[in-house]
C-alpha cells in the first residue's frame, strides 16, 4: 500500500504529518511508526503526527515520538499540524483543537510563524539545582555551565533514565541565561533517546521555569534553540502561569508516497 505524507519542521523539530480524517491508518503499529520515522530505513522525523476529525473542535491531534510510542503533548508538532491543517484547508488562520492535554487555540500568522496556546501550569517543583514541571509534556530543566559544548545526549539519557523519573521519564533540558529577555537551550527528548534540534513543551518549560526561579522576571521570553528562535510569553499571577504562548517558524518541507 502507497501511504502518503507530509513532513513538516518547527525550528528544526520535524515531523511526518498524516491526513487520517478517513481513519485509515494502522494506530497502534509501533513498528510501522518507527520505520516511518527512521532517518535511514524511513522518512525521518522526530515524530509521526495523525490529523484527525472531532467533533467538537475543527480537528484532534494525535502524536507519536519516533520509537513508535504514542505520547504526551508536542508542542512544535502542534504548531506544525497547525500548518498542515491550514495546508489541507481545514482551517483558515484561527483554529481550536483538541489533543492529549486538551483544548489548544492557535493562529496562523505571516511567514508561516505559528502561535499555540499551551496548558496552564500551576504545579512547580523547584530544588536546588533543577526545576521540575508540566507543559503538557514532563520537563526537567537544568542551568548549565558551557551549553555549547555540553554533553546532552549521555547527561540527559542519565536524568531521564535515573531514579528522579522512574519509568515514565522525562524531557531533559539544559539551559544557559543571555540576558534578561533570553535563554538558550538544549534539550534531551524522551522518546527520540537523544537531542532535537528544538523542542517546544521544553522552550515552555524554560521560560515558566526562568520566571518562578527569578532567573528573569520577563513574561515574554526569547528562547535561543539549536534548529532557531522560540517566543514564549505567559501571565502570570503568584505561582500560576495562563495565557502560555509558544510562538515560532512551522514550516512545509515536502510531501511524498512511501510504500508500506
Ligand atoms: N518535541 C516535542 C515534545 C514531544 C514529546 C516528548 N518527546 C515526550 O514524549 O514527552 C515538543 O515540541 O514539545
Amino acid at each position: 500500500m502507497q501511504l502518503e505524507f507530509y513532513k513538516y519542521q518547527g525550528t528544526g523539530n520535524d515531523f511526518v504529518m498524516i491526513d487520517n480524517r478517513s481513519n485509515f491508518f494502522p494506530k497502534e503499529d509501533v513498528k510501522l511508526i518507527e520505520r516511518l520515522c527512521d532517518r535511514r530505513f524511513g522518512i525521518g522525523a522526530d515524530g509521526l503526527i495523525l490529523l484527525e476529525n472531532d467533533s467538537e473542535t475543527d480537528f484532534r491531534m494525535v502524536y507519536y515520538n519516533s520509537d513508535g510510542n504514542q505520547s504526551s503533548m508536542c508542542g512544535n508538532g502542534g504548531r506544525c499540524l497547525v500548518a498542515f491543517a491550514n495546508q489541507l484547508g481545514v482551517i483558515d488562520e484561527k483554529t481550536t483543537f483538541i489533543a492529549t492535554d486538551g483544548l489548544h487555540h492557535a493562529s496562523v500568522g505571516e511567514d508561516s510563524i505559528i502561535s499555540l496556546q499551551m496548558i496552564d501550569v500551576d504545579e512547580i517543583q523547584q530544588k536546588d539545582s533543577y526545576t521540575f514541571l508540566n507543559t503538557g509534556s514532563p520537563h526537567h530543566v537544568q542551568i548549565v555551565e558551557d551549553l555549547e559544548h555540553y554533553n546532552v545526549k549521555d547527561n540527559g539519557a542519565a536524568i531521564r533514565y535515573g531514579a528522579l523519573y522512574g519509568e515514565k521519564g522525562s524531557n531533559v533540558n539544559f539551559v544557559k541565561k543571555v540576558d534578561n529577555d533570553t535563554f538558550s537551550l538544549r534539550t534531551y527528548e524522551r522518546g527520540v533517546e537523544d537531542e532535537t534540534l528544538a523542542c517546544g513543551t521544553g522552550a515552555t518549560a524554560v521560560a515558566i521555569a526562568m520566571n518562578a526561579t527569578g532567573q528573569t522576571d520577563k513574561t515574554s521570553i526569547n528562547l535561543n534553540v539549536e534548529g532557531g528562535k522560540l517566543i514564549v510569553s505567559f501571565d502570570k499571577n503568584g505561582n500560576q502561569f495562563t495565557n502560555v504562548f509558544l510562538t515560532g517558524p512551522a514550516k512545509f518541507v515536502f510531501k511524498g508516497t512511501i510504500e508500506i
